[in-house]
């Protein structure tokens, strides 16, 4: 299992492995130059042979201490290597300090902020980013930003840009950029980001993505540690999907409520989707106005008419009937009637899209009304309707760091509603009460862009039904769907549109031998 490692976390990891004895703080500093050069060199194998020149930006911590490192390995691979530092030597913490001396015995430290941009002789090169890493407390100010805007500028675009193990600038634990006073938030545009022991959460959330470029991170020799309130990044399914023998029956059996004649596409979509991820039968509630509609549409699915919240108790007497989805399509007048009904019921329950904005004037009779078998599935704006304290939390410019995340917001969202929050995004982040959380990112060898199609939420709220019914539990079915999602999406590519994804399911359970 892969685990995001906040910037405290991370110093705990570091502190654990030096005060078993296991390793230094030197030696942890070494490997992790050695890591940025040969991820540097594998991304780039020409540079080695063509450019060999490259400029060193450090900062005054150890992110910088490990800039004085990359500066000594790639100029014993004689490499052309000008360096800068921000601020005093003398004041460099003691691993940093020893790097920066063993660099001075073989080449100058400038000092940064510069006046005139440095000019290593003809061509492209490579700027090495290790001004601020986990460290990072405040935006840079006027002092720093002006040092990265240089590297904007003409004259520096046929050169690679490295970050160590965050573009200074971005917050590890939020994926946010910080900002400093009223100036425009600034961040090194890196190519490419090399991190330590483990990937970070701000590698994934928020404008993380966007500003890392290509993400590699290198084993330092730390041992493995475990932190109970750390957060899993996805990169598997996490259920058997498998069917193994056994009736119909013995997959369960979903409901989705449909919305009115002309809105029934969205539940259509839903259900189809719990269909194809292996629900034994799938059948659409429908008001009586849209039944025609409806019928002349399916086929394997099945339909029955719901028209109050008495007949959809009534369809729930049937104990078969153990998942149900709400809100794709259904309108808000309609939600407000049912969605309470369905919670009475008890069964595990999909509350997406209407069924969620219903609840925008008093979240509260929500929370009050939900259970732990539910999952909520709101994108940012549904989320602000139900929880504006934190989106609010979440949006405006970001001034200190750590930051508030995504993962802290649907944390804190997951608690208050007593059930599972997924909360939708290319770094989609699912919550359960009991604070355990995961961050599905759609991101670098896994981007999806294309699912930012009308629909593909509609699908997903299907997908989490379909494996409710077959007896997922509430977080891992939301988990499992979010990586269906984007495998689905990811199998048919540009071009997509929301009806493709349930027809590429077959394949992707293929692929993942189920
Ligand atoms: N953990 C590990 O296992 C390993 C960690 N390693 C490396 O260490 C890095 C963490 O080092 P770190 O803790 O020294 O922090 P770092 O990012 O260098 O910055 C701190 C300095 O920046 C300053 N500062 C902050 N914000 C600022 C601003 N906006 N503008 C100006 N200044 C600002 C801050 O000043 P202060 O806030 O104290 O005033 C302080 O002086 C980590 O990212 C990795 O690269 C590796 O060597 C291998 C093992
Ligand atoms: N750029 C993107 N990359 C990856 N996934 C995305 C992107 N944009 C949207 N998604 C995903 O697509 C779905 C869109 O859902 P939603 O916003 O409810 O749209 P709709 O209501 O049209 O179905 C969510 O699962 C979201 O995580
Ligand atoms: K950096």
């Amino acid at each position: 299992m892969s685990v995001l490692l906040t910037a405290a976390q991370m110093r705990a990891a570091e502190h654990a492995g030096m005060a078993s004895g296991a390793v230094s703080g030197a030696e942890l500093m070494e490997r992790a130059g050695q890591g940025v050069v040969a991820a540097l060199l594998k991304t780039w194998p020409n540079s080695e042979v063509a450019a060999r020149r490259a400029i060193v930006l450090c900062g005054p911590g150890n992110n910088g201490g490990d800039g004085f490192v990359i500066a000594r390995l790639l100029h014993q691979r004689d490499w052309q290597v000008e360096l800068f530092l921000l601020g005093d030597s003398s004041r460099l913490p003691a691993d940093a300090r020893l790097n920066h001396d063993r660099w001075n015995a073989l080449g100058k430290v400038g000092a940064l902020p510069f006046d005139a941009p440095p000019r290593l002789s003809g061509g492209e090169g490579v700027v090495i980013d290790a001004l601020f890493g986990t460290g990072l407390t405040r935006g840079l100010g006027a002092e720093v930003a002006p040092i990265l805007a240089r590297f904007e500028a003409a004259g520096y675009a046929d050169w690679h840009r490295v970050a160590v193990d965050l573009p200074s600038g971005l917050c590890a634990d939020s994926g946010r950029v910080l900002a400093a006073g009223d100036s425009p938030a600034a961040v090194f545009r890196a190519d490419l980001t090399v991190s330590f022991h483990s990937a970070k959460p701000g590698h994934f959330l928020a404008q993380g993505p966007e500003v890392c470029g290509a993400l590699e991170v290198v084993d330092i020799g730390l041992a493995a540690a475990s932190f109970a309130e750390a957060a899993e990044l996805v990169t598997d399914p996490g259920l058997p999907l498998g069917k193994r023998g056994g009736h119909k029956f013995d997959h369960g059996h979903a409901l989705i409520l449909s919305g009115g004649f002309g809105r029934t596409g969205a539940a259509r979509l839903a259900a189809r989707a719990a269909l194809r991820i292996g629900a034994g039968l799938v059948t659409l509630a429908v008001p009586g106005a849209a039944q025609m509609e409806v019928a002349a549409q399916i086929t394997a699915l099945m339909m029955r008419r719901v028209e109050t919240a008495e007949a959809l108790a009534q369809l729930l007497e049937d104990r078969r009937l153990n998942a149900v989805c709400l809100g794709p399509g259904l309108g808000i007048e309609r939600a407000r009637m049912l969605v309470p009904e369905a919670l009475r019921a008890g069964r595990a329950t999909v509350l997406d899209a209407d069924a969620l904005s219903a609840f925008a004037g008093d979240p509260e009779a929500l929370f009050t009304a939900l259970h732990a078998d539910c999952v909520l599935t709101p994108h940012g704006g549904e989320f602000a309707r139900l929880f504006p304290d934190l989106a609010r939390h979440l949006a405006g410019p970001l001034q200190s760091g750590p930051g508030f995340s995504r993962i802290d917001a649907a944390r804190a969202a997951a608690a208050r509603a007593g059930c599972t929050v997924l909360l939708k995004g290319p770094d989609t982040v699912i919550a359960a009460p009991d604070g355990t959380v995961c961050v599905h990112a759609a991101a670098y060898g896994r981007a999806a862009p294309w699912l930012a199609t009308a629909g593909a939420g509609d699908v997903l709220a299907g997908l989490i039904c379909g494996l409710l019914a077959r007896g997922a539990g509430a977080y891992q079915a939301a988990r499992a769907a979010a990586f269906l999602h984007v495998e689905a999406a990811r199998c048919i590519g540009p071009g997509l549109i929301a009806e493709d994804l349930p027809e590429a399911l077959p394949a992707v359970l293929r692929g993942l031998g189920a």
